[in-house]
């Protein structure tokens, strides 16, 4: 299923006019605090009506052509960054409410694996008041999901989370977005949260599609991500290779590999690493009797000037996209052009564990 999203809508001085698709898999909205995100989600799900324009999907119009319809018709799940649940209901109850919004023919039949899916199995007898942040999160999901929707919109469902508990409802939605079957719009301003979940990214600035299109493109394009943001990054698309006796893991991409520390999966598994420009260092020679393990040819695509004294260059290696911050100095001192083949030196421990998913 695919959500084409095409609308104009004005708050006083802020004016939104977005267009874009949103295919199966997990589409992320990225973009500063006010460029326009929740409006659009809020669009989707008929929570505001947009001035003009078209929403629908997979060609079922939600809006447009005479057509807005309410929110209960528009089967969207929501979940917001609080959980919203029932107090006074169990967890079975509460997925259940969510069941009973859905019209009969969308009933999912799977309700047993929605909550396999979630690991909310041994919660299901308690109340919300007896539940972490996270597994109440996991709940809201489920709920959502229970209402058989045919596209899954979640509002910052993290940013209410400590790290700990974001690290470990993430891989919840690693599995949602390879399972779910469901198209997942997502709103975040975590550029790792975006590299770890995002197949699609839509990255807006003051309410305009800045670009979107498939995550590693987007989130590899200097442009996008504004010089000086210090978690600006790449995402590499890799798979597990050679497990180390010292405890790291090889990475590999291409012809290429990237050393990390340990990464508990077994060998072809893929792997998604977000690796931070500011992590990446270039050389122009293959440097030698320095600590970094990683040292990987690569090819510089574009640099980027920033205003102050920053610059990022996107390279080419292995097939894949990285993203180096340097200083307008080092591009003068190395003489960095497009085309130029050097190296890109990156520490394996600068690698952590919320840089790595599924
Ligand atoms: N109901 C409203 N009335 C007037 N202005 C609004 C309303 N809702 C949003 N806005 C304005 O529209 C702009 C976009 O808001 P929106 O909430 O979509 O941004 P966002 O990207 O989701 O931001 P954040 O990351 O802070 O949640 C902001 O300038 C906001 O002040």
């Amino acid at each position: 299923m695919t959500v084409s999203v095409d609308i104009r809508h004005r708050f006083g001085d802020f004016a939104l006019d977005v267009q874009f698709e949103a295919p199966q898999g997990l589409t992320v909205l990225f973009g500063r605090s006010g460029s326009g995100k929740t409006t659009v989600i809020n669009a989707v799900a008929g929570l505001i009506t947009p001035d003009s324009g078209h929403i629908a999907v997979d060609g079922r119009v939600l809006m447009g052509d005479g057509v807005d319809l309410p929110p209960h018709k528009r089967r969207v799940g929501y979940v917001f960054q609080d959980a919203r649940l029932f107090p006074h209901l169990t967890v079975q109850q509460n997925l259940h409410y969510g069941r009973w919004f859905a019209p009969k023919s969308a009933r999912p039949q799977n309700a047993g694996r929605i909550i396999e899916m979630l690991g909310l199995g041994q919660l299901l007898t308690r109340r919300p008041a007896q539940l972490s942040g996270g597994e109440k999160q996991r709940v809201a999901i489920g709920r959502a999901l229970m209402s058989g929707p045919d596209v899954l919109l979640a509002d910052e469902p993290l940013a209410a989370l400590d790290e700990q508990r974001k690290e470990a409802i993430l891989p919840y939605f690693e599995k949602l977005r390879d399972e779910a079957g469901v198209p997942i719009l997502y709103v975040s301003h975590s550029p790792s949260e975006v590299a770890r979940l995002a197949t699609t990214v839509v990255a807006l600035q003051n309410g305009k599609v800045l670009r979107a299109g498939e995550a590693h493109d987007v989130l590899s394009d200097p442009a996008v991500t504004p010089v000086g943001a210090m978690a600006a990054g790449a995402m590499l698309t890799t798979t597990v290779g050679m497990q180390h006796e010292d405890g790291l893991t090889e990475l590999r991409f291409g012809a290429e590999s990237l050393l990390v520390p340990h990464v508990d999966k077994p060998a072809g598994a893929g792997v998604r690493v977000h690796v931070e420009a500011q992590d990446v260092m270039l050389s122009l020679e293959r440097p030698t009797g320095i600590s970094a393990l990683n040292v990987i040819p690569a090819k510089v695509r574009s640099i980027r000037m920033g205003d102050g004294p920053g610059a990022l260059v996107q390279l080419e290696t292995g097939g894949e996209r990285l993203l180096a911050r340097v200083t307008r100095r080092s591009v003068a001192a190395l003489g960095l052009t497009e085309g130029l083949e050097l190296y890109a030196v990156l520490k394996a421990v600068s690698v952590s564990r919320s840089n790595l998913g599924s």
